[in-house]
């Protein structure tokens, strides 16, 4: 969870280093006809295509720009795989031997065909493979999981190569729908229809949970899927405990679970023996599983993701006893191998409050008028935090920049800051410490800590940020995906042009001083924090 924290930060910043490739765009936005297949990235199976036909088609491709390759490989960043029309989804499957999700856009030869033939980027869905999806489209408006239901194509992807970038993932294989837009005919975006959206939604829900026992369960699988990162899956059970926390009734029949959206047929297999027996034979199997418990317990050392995790488990390490005498262990890693119970504990919203104001007086006290405010979970209103996430900001637009280093000097010296995780992070313009903290007296516990200074006038776009929930903000990027902006800790930006994962054009800013600001850009009602608990 924490591991996840910090490579959404470092994903992020990827994010915003393209600008180099502005150049590139430039000499290539006027998108004429001599380059109308360079969106194209693709496949082409052989299996029942004569050979002279498939070389026609390589070199038909690439003369208009596009990529042909000649190996399948599951991991490279197709945007296409092409079909002899006779072939379908299982035979295709079988030949490149896959079986979990790709997330792969799989063609039928005669939309290629069509698209030389008339010389442009044809329109592909008519010509589509489809298979029963089931845990995918994560971030997709109810209403297009629905209508996409039976046809998103999911491919198998072995599963412990799964990683950051299929995460993000689900968001570029949607935006692949609309290339065309996206790059040929900038101007001629529709926008999308914001009301289905996750983010345009209050997450309270005006009924409790009633299948709680079902999402319970899965919930450990989530745990244990991040544990071996397997976002992929992890994502597809995250996605499901969404659908069925909002679900007004207890689930009562198989077809009923697989009706909903997002819910494919295996998860409603899971689904329904939960239902049914009030058990998980894979959990229970997963419970058992020494390995995969070991796992879990070495990605809750702050400072360890899934892959040192592993690394620990080879090296023959079982226990965290283990690894305080025998593993070679970085700062943050012993840190977090004493604080580990501590951590593991989440503090109750007043413990929050107390931080909250401790670090707002020495804040006071170093600049009048300073701006301290505890976002995250806190924020949202829950009733338990794993850490308290800090945004300082001044509203002069300047004095920010000597807050860092004095405040944080200050609440070491009164004893308040214990250890140091990360010390100075800088984002642009933005600097982030990572810490621990405890309050003084007794029985007291040691907590994690963010404290993050900002310039103001990124305070909008940082505030929607910090405040999450990470799947709220996950919503509201592909949102904006969707009418070419961008929206990040720093600023929304509009004008942006992809292709692919790759920003093509960076945009320009649109000034958001309030979090309003942000939500009116976007077309969607104003969500107060507590409502953004997805
Ligand atoms: N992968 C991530 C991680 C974080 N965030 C944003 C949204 C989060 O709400 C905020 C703070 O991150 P935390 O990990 O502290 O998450 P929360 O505060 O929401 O939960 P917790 O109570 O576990 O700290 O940063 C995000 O957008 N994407
Ligand atoms: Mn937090």
């Amino acid at each position: 969870m924490m591991s996840s924290k910090r490579s959404s930060s470092a994903a992020q910043l990827k994010e915003d280093g393209h600008s180099s490739k502005r150049q590139r765009l430039e000499n290539n936005s006027a998108c004429s006809e001599a380059s109308f297949l360079s969106t194209l990235d693709i496949y082409i199976l052989p299996a029942g295509i004569q050979k002279a036909r498939l070389a026609v088609f390589k070199t038909q491709v690439e003369k208009y720009g596009g990529k042909v390759q000649d190996r399948f490989c599951s991991t490279a960043n197709l945007s296409h795989i092409i079909v002899e029309d006779n072939v379908d989804m299982p035979r295709m499957k079988r030949i490149l031997k896959l079986d979990s999700s790709l997330g792969l856009k799989v063609v039928k030869s005669s939309w290629l065909s069509l698209c030389l033939q008339n010389k442009k980027l044809e329109n592909c869905e008519d010509y589509q493979l489809y298979e029963e999806t089931s845990d995918s489209n994560d971030f997709l408006p109810k209403a297009e999981i629905a209508s996409n239901h039976n046809k998103s194509v999911e491919l198998s992807r072995p599963t412990v190569t799964s990683n950051l970038s299929d995460y993000e993932s689900s968001d570029d294989n949607d935006e692949q729908k609309n290339e065309k837009t996206a790059i040929f005919n900038v101007s001629h975006i529709k926008s999308p229809q914001t009301e289905k959206w996750i983010c345009a939604q209050s997450s309270k829900s005006p009924k409790p949970n009633i299948n709680k026992h079902i999402t319970d369960k899965l919930e450990e699988m989530v745990k244990t899927y991040e544990s071996t990162n397997d976002r992929w899956r992890a994502l597809g059970y995250q996605k499901a405990i969404q659908t069925l926390r909002k679900h007004p009734k207890e689930i009562s029949s198989w077809e009923e679970a697989k009706s909903l959206p997002g819910i494919g047929t295996r998860l409603a297999d899971k689904i329904w023996e939960i239902a049914q027996s009030g058990e998980l034979r894979k959990l229970k199997e997963f419970e058992s599983d020494e390995e995969l418990q070991v796992l879990k317990m070495f990605t809750n050392v702050w400072g360890a993701g899934p892959h040192t995790a592993q690394v620990w488990y080879q090296q023959g390490f079982r226990t965290i006893a283990d690894l305080q005498q025998k593993a070679h262990l970085n700062h943050q890693q012993k840190v977090g191998i004493r604080l580990y119970d501590d951590f593991l504990d989440r503090m109750p919203r007043e413990e929050a409050a107390e931080i909250e104001r401790v670090v707002k007086n020495v804040a006071e006290s170093i600049q009048p008028g300073i701006i301290a405010e505890i976002c995250g979970s806190y924020r949202r209103g829950q009733a338990t935090c794993g850490d308290v996430d800090v945004l300082i900001t001044h509203p002069d637009g300047k004095s920010h920049k000597n807050i860092f280093h004095k405040l944080l000097a200050k609440l070491k010296e009164s004893g308040f800051l214990t250890d140091d995780l990360v010390s100075a992070e800088e984002t642009g313009n933005q600097k982030k410490y990572m810490g621990v903290c405890r309050l003084p007296g007794p029985n007291r516990k040691h907590r994690r800590i963010d404290v993050i200074v900002v310039p103001y006038n990124e305070y909008g776009c940082a505030l929607v940020y910090f405040t999450g929930s990470a799947h709220f903000n996950r919503s509201l990027r592909h949102l904006c995906k969707k009418q070419n902006m961008s929206l990040n800790e720093h600023a929304l930006k509009q004008g942006v042009v992809r292709k692919g994962k790759e920003k093509i054009h960076e945009g320009t800013i649109i000034p958001t001083p309030t979090e309003e600001d942000v939500f009116k850009v976007l077309k969607i009602p104003y969500r107060p924090p507590e409502e953004r608990d997805h």
